[in-house]
This record gives C-alpha cells, sequence and structure tokens, in this order.
C-alpha cells in the first residue's frame, strides 16, 4: 500500500506504455499513413486527459521496403537492418510532422536488449524517461534494428514495450495488433476459437492459446504478446490487447473502460523495480547448478545461496554480475546477483571441507521462477 501511494506520490499521472505493431501500421507491406494519423489523434486526445504516455512502435521495416521498393520475402538480415535504418528516420519525420499539429514533441528512444541488460545504463534509461514524460514529451520507442543481432535482440517490440512499461512504472500497458484481443486458439485456424475478455493469471494453459504471427509484416503474432503480458503484469501493470482498427479504441479502453479487447489483471505479488530488471532485463554471464538442498532453501524456504549448497559453476563473473541458477539436473531456477567472483567459488569448490555460512547469492538478489 504504502509502496503504491508512493508512486502515485511520484507520479500522479495515469501512465500507459501504448504499443502498435507492424500490422496495424501497414497495408500491403508498406506505411498506412491514415492509420499512423488516427493513432496520434487518439495519442494526443489521451495526453490532452492527462495520461502520460510513451509509444512503443514496430514499422521501420516496412516503411524501408516501401520506400526502396524492396520485397520482404527472402531479405537477409543486413538487408532488414538497411530497410530499418531507411524506414526509421521516415517513421519518425511522420511522427513529428503529426504530433506537431497536435503541439506535441517526440523523442526517439531506440533501444537494444544489452542497453538495458545493464543496470546502470537500465537506470539511465529510467532517468532519461522520466524526465521526457515529466516535461510533457512523448518518447517514441523502437529496437534499435541496425545494431541489433541475435544475441542483443529484444526479439520482439511486444517483449520491448514489457520491459519499458516495468522502465517506466507504468499503470497500464496496452497492446495493439490487427486482432481484437487472445482467442483460445489460432483464429485464422480455428473456427471454433473464442475471444476472452479477461485473463487473471498467464498460466500455461493460457500461453499454450498463444499461436505465431498471421502476417507476413507480423513478428511474434500472439505468443509474444503473451509473454509480454506476463512480464508486465508481473510488474504491476493492467496489460490489455485490442485492435488498433478499432474507431477511438484509447479513449474506449482508458477512458471508457469498455471491455473491448483481452484484459490481464496485474500480478497479486507484483515484483519491485530491482527484481524486475534481474527477471527481465539482466543477462547472466554464468551458471551456478545448486545440490536438492540448496534448491529447496532458496526455493521453497527463500533463503540465500551459500557455497555449501554449489555442485558446478560454468563462466567467469565477478561479484555484482547476474548469474543463472540451475537445479543439478540443469532446469532453470531463477537469476542472482552474485556476492562473490567465479575464482572465490572454484577456490571454496576445491577445498575439502568448505567454509560453512558464505553467502554466494543474498535472497534479496535473487529471483526465482
Ligand atoms: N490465440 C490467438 N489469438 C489471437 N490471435 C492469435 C492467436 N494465436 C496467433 N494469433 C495471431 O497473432 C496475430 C497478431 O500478431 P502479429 O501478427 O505479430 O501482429 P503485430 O504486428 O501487431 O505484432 C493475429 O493476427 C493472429 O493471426
Ligand atoms: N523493430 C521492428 C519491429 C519488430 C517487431 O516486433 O514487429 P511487430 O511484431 O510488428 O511489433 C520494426 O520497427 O520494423
Amino acid at each position: 500500500m504504502l509502496s503504491f501511494l508512493y508512486r502515485r506520490w511520484t507520479k500522479m499521472k495515469n501512465r500507459v506504455v501504448i504499443k502498435v505493431g507492424s500490422s496495424s501500421l501497414t497495408a500491403d507491406g508498406i506505411i498506412a499513413h491514415d492509420q499512423m494519423e488516427k493513432l496520434t489523434t487518439q495519442i494526443a486526445y489521451l495526453m490532452r486527459k492527462g495520461f502520460e504516455v510513451v509509444l512503443v512502435s514496430s514499422g521501420a521495416v516496412a516503411a524501408g521496403l516501401g520506400k526502396l521498393g524492396w520485397e520482404r520475402e527472402g531479405l537477409l538480415v543486413p538487408q532488414k537492418q538497411a530497410a530499418a535504418a531507411v524506414g526509421q528516420g521516415l517513421l519518425m519525420h511522420r511522427y513529428e510532422q503529426l504530433f506537431q499539429c497536435e503541439g506535441i514533441n517526440v523523442a526517439q528512444i531506440l533501444l537494444t536488449n544489452e542497453d538495458i541488460a545493464d543496470r546502470k545504463r537500465y537506470v539511465n534509461a529510467k532517468n532519461t524517461f522520466q524526465t521526457l514524460l515529466q516535461n510533457g514529451i512523448l518518447p517514441i520507442v523502437n529496437e534499435n534494428d541496425t545494431v541489433a543481432v541475435d544475441e542483443i535482440k529484444f526479439g520482439d517490440n511486444d517483449r520491448l514495450a514489457a520491459l519499458v512499461a516495468g522502465v517506466v512504472e507504468a499503470d497500464s500497458l496496452l497492446v495493439l495488433t490487427d486482432i481484437d484481443g487472445l482467442y483460445t486458439d489460432h483464429p485464422k485456424h480455428n473456427p471454433e476459437a473464442k475471444k476472452l475478455d479477461v485473463v487473471d493469471i498467464i498460466d500455461e494453459s493460457i500461453q499454450q492459446m498463444a499461436k505465431g504471427a498471421g502476417t507476413k509484416a507480423g513478428t511474434g503474432g500472439m505468443i509474444t504478446k503473451i509473454e509480454a503480458a506476463r512480464i508486465a503484469t508481473l510488474s504491476g501493470a493492467t496489460t490489455y490487447i485490442a485492435k488498433g482498427s478499432i474507431p477511438w479504441v484509447l479513449k474506449k479502453i482508458f477512458l471508457e473502460h469498455e471491455n473491448i479487447g483481452t484484459k490481464f489483471l496485474p500480478a497479486q505479488k507484483t515484483l519491485k523495480n530491482r527484481m524486475q530488471w534481474l527477471a527481465f532485463a539482466s543477462k547472466p554471464l554464468g551458471k551456478i547448478f545448486v545440490d536438492h538442498g540448496a534448491e529447496h532453501a532458496i526455493y521453497h524456504d527463500n533463503k540465500s545461496l551459500l557455497a555449501a549448497g554449489v555442485k558446478e559453476i560454468k563462466g567467469d563473473f565477478c561479484s555484482g554480475n547476474v548469474i543463472e541458477i540451475c537445479s543439478e539436473s540443469g532446469k532453470e531456477l531463477g537469476k542472482g546477483v552474485v556476492s562473490i567472483s567465479s575464482a572465490e567459488i572454484k577456490g571454496i569448490l576445491e577445498q575439502e571441507i568448505r567454509p560453512k555460512g558464505i553467502i554466494v547469492i543474498h535472497k534479496n538478489d535473487l529471483f526465482i521462477h
């Protein structure tokens, strides 16, 4: 309750992250200017009503392909990156023009996973967002496609939007797409599939309903949207998936509270900001395999991980780095920030009688799935 009041006090406004997918911004593979215009009019309306908005916009690749006259099919990664480099400028130019007419200044934020995997950069990004929002500026975010290769990619803008919702401590995340919500199965393949209005817990049964993308422009389909909803709801944001082409969709959802999409309720137990970063944004630099006793202690008893319970380690890491914690059989248990280096742990493992009570990961630095 106190943390909620603190958030309210520091933010005061209703903060929303709106993610718009390529499928909602393009028609026949190129940028649909009328759809962009409808979106910007609605965002401006919402901002005038007192909302703070962050827009996560896809569409750079599509815009670039349109400009260059390239077909998406068969393109290699560097060609897609080149198209994104052409398209991102066009996209921002258009947004800038449209929001200027509404009297709103915009800012471009391009991110890669690496940017926020590093705690310092994460905090820097947080401060920048905060400053922009406090000054009534609309941040427009996309993945930095020019440099994003597989290891540093968010994978999809749905996930990026969910992480951004955590960074800015948003009250809500809205994912706008070409379908009006999550169906019990892929609606294109199963005519019996039904839309869900409200989801209170994202469990395996919900995850299994989500399938891949429905168009060539889209990436990830419903799978990445549900993963985004999981991350955002664990960060405390109510999450919506809705159809971008519904007239005044933003007003209907945020002001009239109409149930026109699928609404995912925030998790009962949400993660604090540092834990969100550890759980979803940080990048592990190694692995620690633990024995059954340690697994039980950290999993069920909320205890710190002691050196006595470590079976094996992989990778070189220093105190303060993030590592992945695995069971003896290799099952991923969670992540943690280590208090001692891999060299020190190796030294301990080599000793016949291990010194007692040495903390490898403090319980406050542990995230368990
Ligand atoms: N269970 C499901 N419910 C609704 N849509 C689904 C489901 N499984 C897969 N999809 C597909 O996901 C598509 C939306 O994702 P995507 O094409 O990646 O759009 P975007 O470009 O907006 O991210 C839908 O059009 C639909 O074809
Ligand atoms: N960064 C890419 C978008 C990647 C992506 O996630 O697309 P989408 O599934 O349409 O949201 C672009 O701007 O084209």
